[in-house]
């Protein structure tokens, strides 16, 4: 590998032109090591990612920067000056803000009341005077910064990549001048990303320095003027994405040669092991958003579902795995009708579910790893004699998945909350891919999850499709969905617009589908062959 160009100035003085100074910066937890002696310097007015494996210490150190944490060593300077936060409100009041993954805003009310609270000395409501100032203010931070946002639209009626520029815009209003943006693409649409980064472009013509977390290398070499790379808690270099590759660079963030792609080999396949058909769901407010679907997934094969998060999907998913009873429609595993079976019935008859919401639906957080390991499989004849749970067994099995999966640190007796995100999710996909099911229904499993750890779970799926185990897979990443899948489902607004071969569509069109374009006539008639499970 290449030795990558440095992208920052080093030097050892104090630097004016460094909006943040990370200074040999240590965080110990115990037993961890999270961040080593780690130097970040943040050039004003500049994008700068941080890079790195789940459990790398990329959070931990921006929790340090935004006053969460105290260091255990070194020092945090910003605009050249030594700051001691001892809160989060004192790094708000020298300027950092920060936009966490899951936004800390109430839906019931408006973006207005959203941005003023907690920041203004009176009770919203008590003086319409302070109402209109606050909305006026906000109409003119959207104005400065080209954001399109209504200051009275309510927030839970707004889209997520809106929601964002709410967070965004509370941080400015607040007089942030760094603003931290932890996994900011994580729950975005690929066109919401497209904006994000047009917004993360203005806010920096504007003298604004955005330091944001990822472990995606398209994201940091496509929007970031320098990119740190943390691995193992330790900063193994700064880099400027002009001289790089994101070979090198995934490289030096794994400390090995990594598949960028993951290599689907045709497989044979076999009789339908999941079968769908007619399913209709109702929301909890009584509005259809799966509407008739029909779908199939065969021994063998990895059935893809793309959209946008919304479309129906998390609930066609739901009446799939029981967690919810379809209105209408019935749902056919292993030959069985299972519309009516407990999810448990599923799960004992050998289906294996990735959820979409770790913390929902995957994990007891307060819960160690072992307690986790047998969720679902309380009552398997695999970790159940007798009525009573065999422990030692399941700590054996918890500390295989940790092992496989790179869970990280690798210990059985920690709560899953004290994980890192990636980590949790690593976990859970462990857990449920190591069932031996017959059928895998995978809900965004890679979402939070590093390169390493993505392409080690791309291989597990492929595997399991080997051998002949039928995989349905729901993913917003287009590169996964597609690089993964036999057929490709997109779906929009309850209904299928199109099942498609993955080889032949391209990213665009993809997208196009994605927000409801319909396939033209020739492509529709070729999908049809697709749709009842037609060989490649
Ligand atoms: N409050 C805590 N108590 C104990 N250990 C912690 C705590 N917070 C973080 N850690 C540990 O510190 C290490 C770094 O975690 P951190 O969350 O900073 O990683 P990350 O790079 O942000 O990972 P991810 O990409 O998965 O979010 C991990 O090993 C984690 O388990």
């Amino acid at each position: 590998m290449s030795e990558p160009g440095t992208a920052t100035g080093g030097g050892a003085g104090p630097n004016e032109d460094l909006a943040v100074h990370l200074d040999g910066i240590t965080k110990r937890f115990p037993g961890v090591v999270a961040n080593d002696d780690v130097d970040l310097r943040v050039e004003r007015g500049s994008v700068h990612a941080l890079l790195g494996e789940n459990g790398a210490g990329k959070t931990t150190l921006m929790n340090v920067l935004y006053g969460l944490y105290e260091p255990t060593e070194g020092r945090v300077l910003v605009d050249g000056e030594p700051r001691q936060f001892d809160r989060p409100r004192d790094a708000i009041d020298a300027g950092v803000g920060m936009i966490h993954q899951h936004f800390m805003l109430v839906d019931t009310m408006t973006v207005a009341e959203n941005i003023a609270l907690g920041n203004e000395p009176k009770k919203w409501g008590g003086l319409a005077v302070d109402r209109d100032r606050i909305e006026r203010e906000i109409a003119d931070l959207c104005d400065r910064y080209g954001f399109s946002v209504d200051p009275s639209a309510t927030v839970g009626e707004l889209s997520v990549g809106a929601q964002q520029r709410v967070e965004i815009l509370k941080a400015l209003y607040r007089g942030a001048d760094v603003l931290i943006l932890d996994e900011p693409t994580a729950v975005l649409t690929p066109q919401e990303v497209e904006d994000l980064y047009g917004v993360l472009e203005e806010l920096t013509e504007q003298g604004k320095t955005i330091i944001f977390i990822t472990h995606k290398l398209g994201e940091a070499m496509h929007s970031a003027d320098a990119i740190t790379v943390l691995r193992d808690g330790k900063s193994v270099g700064t880099v400027a994405p002009a001289t790089t590759t994101r070979e090198d660079l995934a490289e030096l963030m794994v400390g090995r040669e990594v598949l960028l792609e993951a290599d689907s080999d045709p497989v044979e396949t076999g009789g339908a092991i999941l079968s769908a058909s007619n399913v209709t769901v109702e929301n909890d407010r009584g509005v259809e958003v799966v509407s008739g679907i029909d779908l199939e997934v065969r021994a063998g094969e990895i059935l893809g579902i793309a959209g946008v998060d919304g479309n129906g999907q998390s609930e066609l998913i739901e009446a799939i795995t029981g967690l919810r009873t379809p209105d209408e429609g019935t749902v056919r595993f292993d030959g069985d009708d299972v519309t009516d079976w407990s999810r448990r019935r599923r799960i004992d008859g050998g289906m294996a579910h990735v959820p979409e919401d770790r913390h929902e639906q995957g994990l007891v957080m307060p819960f160690d790893l072992v307690e986790n390991a047998v969720l679902g499989s309380q009552r398997s004849p695999r970790f159940a004699h007798g009525g009573r749970i065999d422990w030692a067994g399941v700590r054996d099995h918890a500390e295989d998945v940790i092992g496989t999966y790179d869970v990280r640190p690798p210990t059985a007796d920690a709560d899953a909350e004290s994980f890192s995100g990636g980590n949790q999710q690593k976990f859970v996909v462990g857990r449920e891919l190591e069932r031996d099911p017959d059928l895998v229904v995978a809900t965004h499993p890679t979402r939070g999850v590093d390169i390493g750890s993505t392409e080690f779970i791309h291989e597990r799926l492929l595997d399991l499709r080997r051998e002949g185990k039928a995989v349905l897979l729901v993913s917003s990443a287009l590169d996964e969905v597609q690089s993964l899948s036999d057929r490709l489902a997109v779906i929009y607004e309850g209904e299928f617009v199109d099942v498609t071969d993955p080889d032949t569509i391209t990213e665009e069109e993809l997208g196009l589908l994605m927000a409801g374009e319909r396939p033209s006539e020739t492509t529709k008639s070729e999908a049809s062959d697709l749709v009842e499970g037609g060989d490649r």
